[in-house]
């Protein structure tokens, strides 16, 4: 049983096909026994994930910071919500709680948490898996944009190779699963 880190949009203004997803991907972290670490949000794919995870009967942790509280977006639902000052407080302790990151497909919010848990990797502060969804290749564009900087030397070929990618929930979830047991 592994605690995983789930990243995703906020939007309300989604595609049904998002929200979907998110589900998917919490009803299987719940089936496979694993605890949801979320940004402890209740709306759009992150309120999906939630939902989706209690259904396949994980326990879920929340990290919420005040500000995002007083706006009523708390997933109060959750097993245990923990309210932080401000959003640096919250990534940290999102990485923390965290044994393993899956990021979904998401907006700024998103690729700021992937980006702080892939940098901060990268610096050897943790060895946590990371792993980017790449449904109907929502993150192609990044990814190509990616392997061009590290062609350029921007980007260290080790740090690329940090990345695991897959494109649907289940082989994301045996990917993380079999990176924990190496690491
Ligand atoms: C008030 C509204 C939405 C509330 N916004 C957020 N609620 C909870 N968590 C959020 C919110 N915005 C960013 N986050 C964190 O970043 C990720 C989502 O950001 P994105 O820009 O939507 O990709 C998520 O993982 C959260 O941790 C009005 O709708």
């Amino acid at each position: 049983m592994a605690a995983i880190g789930v990243f995703c949009a906020s939007s309300q203004r989604l595609e049904g096909r998002w929200l979907d997803l998110a589900h998917d991907l919490g009803v299987e972290i719940g089936r496979r026994g694993h605890e949801l670490v979320s940004g402890g949000g209740c709306v759009g794919m992150m309120g999906a994930v939630a939902d989706g995870a209690r259904e396949g009967g994980a326990r879920t942790l929340g990290v919420i910071p005040q500000s995002l509280v007083d706006l009523e977006v708390a997933d109060v639902k959750a097993d245990e919500l923990v309210v932080t000052d401000g959003m640096a407080a919250r990534k940290t302790l999102l990485i923390d709680r965290a044994d393993a990151f899956i990021t979904l497909p998401g907006g700024l919010g998103t690729l700021d948490e992937l980006f702080e848990v892939w940098t901060t990797a990268t610096l050897s502060l943790h060895r946590k898996p990371i792993l980017l969804l790449d449904s109907d290749g929502f993150y192609s564009g990044l990814l190509e944009w990616l392997r061009g900087a590290t062609k350029q030397e921007f980007i260290r070929p080790e740090a690329m190779a940090m990345i695991l990618v897959s494109k649907d929930v289940q082989e994301s979830l045996d990917l993380v699963e079999e990176a924990l047991i190496r690491t």
